[in-house]
């Protein structure tokens, strides 16, 4: 079968297209029809019966391989052929071509052939290319154009979150933003801000009141000279009027590499300032507190100093030898020490005389005597007590004697008169080498030495159930008795001479001699009440004395002389001799025992001293009250 072309109808087809297009018969090597656009390229007018070959530059067998290549697969291209214009310049080109009509048999094949100019194509490239980027950067600003209105929109969210105050100036000094924080803190709104040389508005005067010129101004400086500035000692003016105390970092920046202005970050601290000052005034306070209280301390300490040089043991009898060789050994330890003794025998001179001789002498000796009567209140004194009065504030602390003598020594004055419960706390004390003040949570770390101090015979308390075995034991480790003055007569001129020139030295007095007379009458004495008697004998004679001579005078005890003058009394025989001694100073104070004018204070003991021996001595009020009467 043989096909035909309708050729009309070709051309029509071929007149749309708008590239180079043309139809060849294969087995001709005609070219039955070309587009307008083709016979430009080529030959214009298409001469009737134009082989197509004629046009080609390159290598004809390159195109048959080309053609038979088109009809075995139906279409391919190449740009491997060259064609030759009618001007006869080479037209560098790539072929397509598709086969319209094939007869095999025939060996013929109408072929249509699109001539795409090399040249042409890459500027349709290129223009393609245009197009493409125009396109896609249209959708690309609108892109960035989304992503920066949300970034200035999350910068703003950023901005005005932010605790700190955040303003920003031009390089004119106007605020181009402020953010929540700074508007709050300052009063000024946005619309009083931004446009303005916010410098005159918050930024004016110093607190002192003078002028803050912009040129002085740190932030103006940060944009000038480019530099991040950051101050923590400013003011910032509020729209009230008021300022506010701030600390700001004012930082450069830039647009585009070229200068803008700066960003100001401050915060609020004028409540922090005043803490910080409250603080520095209260610290200077207590350092000046602990000034004084050094220089107070170190007087008070000198004093002691000088009162307990008088305080020495005064003696030379083998007892007051003993005792000075027991002290030596036992002063250097830390055991605890247990003294017993009748009253004003030296039991605290012995106490301090241990304390400074000891490792211990650079830290207080405190001396616990509890004067209360209640049990709560002793348990405070010895143990302190921490006092939450106003509830939610500092508890109050009140140290007791036993927390005093930390390092130190703690001497317990007549240790058997403290209660049963305190004697059992004070134990576990000493035992743990911790205690816990009243009203307190946490224990504390103890290092005291205990020396425990008694005028009864502490076995026998032990036995009566009034005193804890166990406390016994624990502060029975080195005891120490000291020895009435009526057993060691020996010192007594040794101690009246000691006595009275303590006394003279603190009255200011010249010191008068003490007569031979005086001196016997001195230590032919009783002296139930002890050394302690024999010291208020002396002061009340170095007072009264005006003349040279010491005069003594004995008081009541002149009814006791003639007995004194034994040579030698029985246990019981003293104990009535003191019996009548309290009788009659209770007599003479008509029954007052504590006080100046009080019979304790005669006797030169201490009231409770006095009121546990009026019971233990089984003195009733009608002895005296009778004596009294008889009057
Ligand atoms: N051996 C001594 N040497 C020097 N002074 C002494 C001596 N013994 C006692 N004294 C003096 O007597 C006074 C009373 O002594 P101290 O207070 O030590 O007695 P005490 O036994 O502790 O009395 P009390 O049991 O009543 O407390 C002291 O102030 C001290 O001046």
């Amino acid at each position: 079968m043989d096909i035909s072309l309708n050729d009309q109808d070709l051309s029509v087809l071929l007149e749309v297209i708008p590239l180079p297009m043309l139809v060849l018969d294969t087995k001709e090597d005609r070219v039955v029809s070309a587009n307008v656009a083709a016979r430009r390229v080529l030959v214009d007018p298409l001469p009737e019966g134009f082989r197509f070959s004629a046009s080609i530059k390159s290598d004809i067998a390159e195109f048959i391989v080309f053609l038979d290549e088109v009809i075995h697969r139906g279409s391919a291209w190449t740009r491997k052929i060259a064609l030759t214009s009618q001007n006869g310049f080479p037209v560098e080109c790539e072929i397509r071509a598709k086969v319209i009509a094939h007869d095999p048999d025939a060996q013929r094949a109408f072929i249509g052939l699109l001539i795409l100019e090399l040249s042409e194509l890459s500027q349709h490239e290129n223009q393609f290319e245009t197009n493409r980027l125009h396109r896609e950067g249209i959708v690309g600003w609108k892109h960035a154009e989304e992503f920066f209105a949300e970034l200035e929109l999350q910068n703003q969210l950023i901005l005005n979150a932010a605790g700190e105050g955040i303003y920003g100036v031009n390089t004119q000094g106007q605020a181009t933003f402020v953010n929540r924080a700074a508007q709050e803190m300052l009063g000024w709104t946005l619309e009083d801000l931004v446009g303005n040389v916010i410098h005159d508005i918050i930024h004016h005067h110093h607190t002192d009141g003078s002028v803050h010129h912009a040129h002085d101004c740190p932030i103006y400086k940060s944009f000038r000279f480019e530099q991040v500035m950051r101050v923590d000692d400013d003011v910032f003016w509020k729209k009230d009027g008021k300022p506010i105390q701030v600390e700001y970092v004012s930082t450069p920046i830039y647009n585009q590499k070229v200068l803008a202005g700066a960003v100001i970050v401050f915060r609020d601290v004028t409540e922090r300032k005043l803490n910080e000052k409250k603080l520095l005034e209260a610290m200077n306070e207590v350092a000046e507190l602990r000034d004084r209280l050094e220089q107070e301390n170190a007087y008070l300490q000198l004093e002691i100093t000088k009162e307990r040089a008088h305080h020495h043991v005064i003696g030379r009898s083998p007892s007051i030898q003993q005792l000075h060789a027991k002290i030596d050994l036992v002063a250097p330890t830390s055991a605890p020490v247990l003294i017993t003794g009748e009253t004003g025998t030296g039991k605290s001179i012995v106490a301090n005389a241990i304390h400074t001789n000891s490792l211990r002498k650079g830290r207080p000796l405190i001396r616990f005597k509890s004067g209360s009567v209640s049990r709560t209140a002793i348990e405070a004194e010895l143990f302190g007590r921490s006092e939450n009065a106003n509830g939610g504030e500092r508890p109050q602390m009140i140290s007791g004697a036993i927390e005093l003598a930390h390092g130190g020594t703690l001497y317990i004055e007549n240790v058997c008169e403290l209660p049963l419960e305190i004697q059992n706390k004070l134990l576990g004390v000493l035992q743990d080498g911790k205690f816990k003040r009243i009203g307190d949570t946490q224990f504390k770390n103890l290092d005291v030495r205990v020396i425990a101090a008694s005028t009864s015979n502490v076995e026998r308390e032990v036995s009566a159930g009034r005193f804890s075995e166990e406390l016994f034991l624990a502060l029975n480790v080195f005891p120490i008795s000291c020895i009435p003055l009526r057993d060691r007569k020996d010192d007594i001129p040794d101690l009246v001479t000691h006595l009275l020139s303590v006394a003279c030295e603190r009255l200011n007095r010249p010191e008068p001699y003490v007569t031979e007379r005086t001196m016997r009458m001195l230590t032919e004495y009783a002296w139930p009440g002890n050394v302690k008697e024999l010291r208020n004998v002396i002061e009340r004679a170095a007072i009264v004395s005006r003349g040279e001579k010491l005069i003594v005078e004995l008081g009541g005890a002149s009814g006791l002389r003639a007995q004194s003058a034994k040579t030698v009394r029985t246990e019981h025989e003293m104990q009535l001799e003191i019996r009548a001694n309290i009788v009659m100073a209770l007599k003479e104070t008509q029954g007052k025992v504590s006080g100046k004018t009080g019979a304790a204070a005669l006797l030169g003991i201490e009231p409770t001293t006095l009121y546990s021996r009026i019971k233990k001595l089984e003195i009733e009020k009608r002895e005296w009250q009778v004596l009294d009467g008889g009057l």
